[in-house]
């Protein structure tokens, strides 16, 4: 990763957990940064310090989490020990996040569009007419068919790999600085994930906003990211041009990372159980 400009710098990050069984530091001297426009990768096994990264990022981090070292900035301003209303003010204006879950991220009882409409007002000083005429558009740039009868419809009408892109598009909507989007695609059939995918590389061509996408499964880094940071119990065992990372591995973590992409790439796996979650702050 080189010196250029970066939307997103990261520089020794260090996050400590207290609990009643002790100190534990969740993630320690992280380092990495994102341009304009790029996708940066996180890989790693479950509990290695992915979502508490994205989080400390956001102004997030649970009551038993605290950054103890290090800086993040956005754009050259410091987000490490700002007050929560400037966070809030931050978060509001250029972060969005994308979760899991797209059916508990939409409240049941409000249309897709006044739950559009109110987000883009919040993030926006449009009128009720300019949001609804962006959200006609950002879906139909998520290739959402018949993006005025999509608007119209309650979230349980909706599959989920259609309320995932929406929930993209809404991320979006607004032009974030950065997008961080965690395991956007894991078990969705190969049909809704190729679309998932797309309207990453869509919004990657756009060229506005940064991207940081977590994932357990190498195949969607490697699908849609320029670099990577392979992690493991908190700390960054490798990084570099995902292209470079995947095809000369040089740590042995990496290595098996690689192998159960194989593994995974295997149509007669059955990945059903898995749950995705796509929420937007
Ligand atoms: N709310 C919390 N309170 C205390 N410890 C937590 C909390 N959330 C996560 N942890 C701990 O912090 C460490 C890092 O967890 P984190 O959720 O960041 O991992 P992850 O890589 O995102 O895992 P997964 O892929 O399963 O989501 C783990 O040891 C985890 O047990």
């Amino acid at each position: 990763m080189d010196n250029r400009q970066k939307v997103l710098d990261v520089r020794a990050l260090e996050i400590e957990i207290v609990s009643e069984r002790g100190r534990m530091k969740a993630v320690q001297h992280l380092s990495f940064g994102i341009e304009t426009g790029q996708v940066l990768g996180i890989v790693g096994e479950s509990g290695c310090g992915k979502s508490m990264t994205c989080m400390s990022i956001l102004g997030l981090l649970p009551d038993s989490a605290h950054v103890t070292r290090g800086s993040i900035r956005l754009n050259g301003i410091e987000l490490t020990g700002l007050s929560s209303k400037k966070l809030m003010q931050i978060r509001r204006h250029q972060l969005s996040l994308v979760l899991q879950n797209p059916m508990t991220a939409f409240n049941p009882l409000k249309t897709i569009g006044s739950q559009f409409v109110e987000t883009l007002r919040l993030k926006s000083n449009c009128s009720k007419k300019q949001a609804f005429e962006l959200a006609t558009q950002r879906l139909a740039e998520m290739n959402l068919p018949e993006p005025d009868r999509v608007l119209s419809q309650y979230p349980f009408e909706l599959s989920g790999g259609m309320l995932q892109r929406i929930m993209i598009g809404l991320a979006t909507a607004n032009n974030p600085t950065l997008l961080i989007a965690d395991e956007p695609t894991t078990a969705l059939d190969n049909g809704n994930r190729e679309h998932v995918l797309n309207a990453i590389r869509r919004i990657k061509a756009k060229g506005g906003t940064a991207m940081l996408l977590v994932s357990h499964d190498l195949s969607v880094i490697e699908a849609v990211a320029d670099t990577v940071i392979v992690m493991k119990k908190g700390q960054i065992v490798e990084s570099g041009l995902t292209k470079d990372v995947i095809r000369h591995p040089q740590a042995e973590y990496t290595k098996l990372l690689c192998d159960s992409r194989l593994t995974w790439s295997n149509p007669n796996q059955d990945r059903s159980q898995e749950r995705v979650e796509i929420v937007q702050v």
